[in-house]
């Protein structure tokens, strides 16, 4: 499992492409037959990705988190970023659609993959809730955006203060419109807690330039499909397409409050 310290916005002024990237870009949690993981510093997130082949995968407890299984002291969300797939938690099959959501809560000793492939979040947890399935109707769609900010968008909430509940983790999927490019525009921080996008549904030969850095010294990455971009606190957070696309959204920190965030006019930006 990589390990990624924490970085602060002082850091940004004179970085090069290559260290923006290696900081807070994750190129490959993908890779067939494996459960690839990434420890971040920030709020102590993890991701990873979980890409089934022929059997199924389990979900392991790599030394840096010195836990005897991986949810011992943690929560995990999963979202199906491919085709049907089965995630089965202590014995518990749950069958997810494309872009569908299963939380496993604080204690869930064995967590296994057949299909999908998975994206996975993971924050630390101080208490046990249960482990549940979240359809994409459960999760109450919220059209927003319009054909002029070419941003029609459909924001699907899953883990969040009155949907699937969790210790820290809110977690939600975020759907483009054909012909809409931009995500979260205008853009925002949120001071109490680090956001991570997992861009997919993006075809092969299509990028998204993802945004982020203090208001007044943005930066951009250039991303490709199942990449994810850690944005700390003090980052902003959005992008345009060059195709639609849709992201996974997860944050973890100091309160699960969607709106407590602080929101940049374009004027501002730089
Ligand atoms: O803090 C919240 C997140 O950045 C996302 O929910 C934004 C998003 O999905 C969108 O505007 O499309
Ligand atoms: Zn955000």
């Amino acid at each position: 499992m990589e390990v990624r310290h924490a970085t602060a916005p002082d850091q940004i002024p004179g970085a090069t492409t290559d260290w923006l990237r290696r900081r807070f870009l994750a190129e490959r949690l993908f890779v067939p037959g494996e459960v690839r993981l990434l420890y971040s510093h920030e709020d102590r997130i993890v991701i990873g990705g979980a890409q089934p082949e022929d059997t199924p995968l389990r979900l392991h407890s790599p030394d840096p988190l010195r836990s005897d299984y991986f949810l011992q002291r943690r929560e995990l969300g999963v979202v199906n970023v491919g085709e049907a797939g089965t995630v089965t938690v202590d014995g518990v099959s749950y069958g997810l659609a494309p872009r569908e959501c299963l939380y496993a809560g604080r204690e869930s000793r064995e967590v296994t993959f057949e299909g999908g492939p998975f994206y996975l979040v993971s924050t630390p947890a101080h208490a046990t809730l249960p482990t549940a399935r979240a359809t994409l109707e459960d999760a109450e769609p919220v059209r927003l955006g319009g054909r002029d900010g070419s941003n029609e968008r459909t924001i699907y909430k899953y883990i969040h203060a009155k949907g699937v509940q969790s210790c820290q983790l809110v977690l939600g999927v975020t759907v483009l419109e054909p012909g809409s490019m931009w995500n979260t525009m205008p853009c925002h921080t949120h001071e109490r807690r680090t956001e991570v996008y997992l861009y997919f549904d993006l075809p092969p030969g299509e990028r998204v330039i993802h945004l982020m850095g203090r208001p007044d010294e943005t930066r951009n990455l250039v991303v490709a499909d199942r990449q994810a971009v850690i944005s700390p606190s003090w980052s902003v957070h959005c992008g345009f397409g060059t195709r639609s696309y849709s992201f996974v959204w997860a944050m973890g920190g100091e309160n699960q409050a969607f709106e407590d965030m602080e929101q940049v006019a374009i004027g501002e930006m730089r």
